[in-house]
């Protein structure tokens, strides 16, 4: 283990020394797209601004063919482009791959001032990020940096899962992670072919009725991501970190994809990816927190002025902790309310 004193001492003579606190900025989605796809490169900084986050794929979705037009496409679009508010990411590809050397070294020698997140797919453990930390660290001093880059994990593997909180603890540089449902998936050998959501199988069915067994019993469908989401947003949290829900493959179904995206963001969710310009507006509208709440958490600060002691506010009991609670509500929606006109009159700020 490190030494206490060295964790924000920079890995390589010249870097950027690391960060004390992550900086906390609106996030409601990291969309997708593919750089060597031209019609996609061609559409980036239209969709920039729309979105909080722009993230150049390199990894799966990018065809084994075009990994080198991806990272050429990124680098220029990086390059060319101011995007203003919005961040700048990128998906490299993972640490075993063939391509994983080039995409680091050439991406943050070339653009590395442009880009904010390095988004690392198939993280197992924090040897992993060790790795990444100091190879970033070298690279940096060797382009001049001076804000130093930080980096984004995959939660994807069983492996990755079961060393969530050290993977957290492993760098300063631990920006956040999201949960890869599919690549999670096919690493526990979990039964389901789809990329996140529910699954019709994996119910709780309520019981016979007694006086009626053979009448229909209603089931009801489970989130199989619940236990891996807990663990991720508290894995995070407890290290400063920002706990983002993945991909929704189904394009088609915008319903269940904003029920997955609201679920994560009930239990703590910063944001989620958009994979198609159509998810972009679920998840603006998921992640911002509801008009409604933040006037009644509006309220509920008023009535505590310092944050203690206990008072009713329609009928409902208020005390330091749900003074906290309504706190985070309030603090989200003036973040977002500062580029969002429209959410800041709806919020009454
Ligand atoms: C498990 C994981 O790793 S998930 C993360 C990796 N996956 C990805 O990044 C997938 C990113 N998204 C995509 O590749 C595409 O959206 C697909 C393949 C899912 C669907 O693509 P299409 O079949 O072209 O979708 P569709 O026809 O609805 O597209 C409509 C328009 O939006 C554009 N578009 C689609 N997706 C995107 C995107 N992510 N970003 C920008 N533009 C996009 C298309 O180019 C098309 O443009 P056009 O109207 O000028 O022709
Ligand atoms: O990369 C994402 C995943 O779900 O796998
Ligand atoms: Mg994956």
């Amino acid at each position: 283990m490190r030494s206490p004193r060295d964790f924000f001492k920079p890995l390589a003579l010249g870097a950027p020394q690391p960060l004390a606190d992550i900086p906390v900025r609106p996030s409601r989605m990291i969309h997708f797209f593919d750089p060597s796809n031209p019609k996609m490169a061609e559409k980036a900084p239209s969709i920039a601004s729309r979105v909080d986050i722009l993230l150049g794929n390199m990894e799966d979705a990018v065809a084994i063919d075009n990994k080198e037009a991806a990272r050429e496409g990124f680098i220029r679009i990086a390059r060319e482009n101011d995007f203003g508010d919005t961040q700048l990411w990128t998906r490299i590809n993972s640490l075993d791959s063939p391509w994983f050397l080039d995409d680091i070294h050439r991406i943050v020698t070339e653009v590395g001032d442009k880009i904010d997140v390095i988004m690392l797919p198939k993280i197992q453990g924090a040897w992993d990020i060790h790795y990444a930390d100091q190879l970033l660290a070298q690279l940096e001093a060797r382009a001049g940096i001076q804000r130093p880059i930080l980096l984004h994990c995959i939660l994807e593997t069983a492996l990755g899962v079961a060393n969530v909180e050290s993977i957290a603890n492993a760098s300063p540089r631990i920006q956040g992670m999201s949960l890869g449902p599919a690549d999670l998936a096919a690493s526990r050998r979990m039964k389901t072919t789809r990329i996140g959501g529910g699954h019709p199988g994996y119910l709780v069915r309520d019981d016979p009725d007694a006086d009626n067994p053979e009448a229909p019993r209603t089931a009801h469908q489970q989130d199989l991501w619940h236990y891996t989401i807990g663990r991720m947003v508290d894995a995070c949290v407890s290290v400063g970190a920002l706990p983002f829900y993945g991909p929704f493959g189904a394009i088609d179904d915008p319903t269940g994809c904003e029920d997955q995206f609201r679920n994560a963001f009930l239990m703590g969710c910063v944001g989620a990816w958009s994979l198609h310009p159509s998810q972009i507006d679920i998840a603006k509208t998921v992640f911002s927190p509801p008009a409604d709440e933040v006037l009644w958490a509006k309220r509920v600060l008023e009535a505590l002025p310092d944050g203690s002691g206990a008072v009713m506010v329609d009928g409902k009991m208020q005390d330091d902790a749900s003074w906290k609670q309504c706190k985070v509500m309030v603090d989200l929606a003036k973040l977002i309310a500062d580029s969002d006109p429209a959410l800041k009159k709806a919020y009454g700020f």
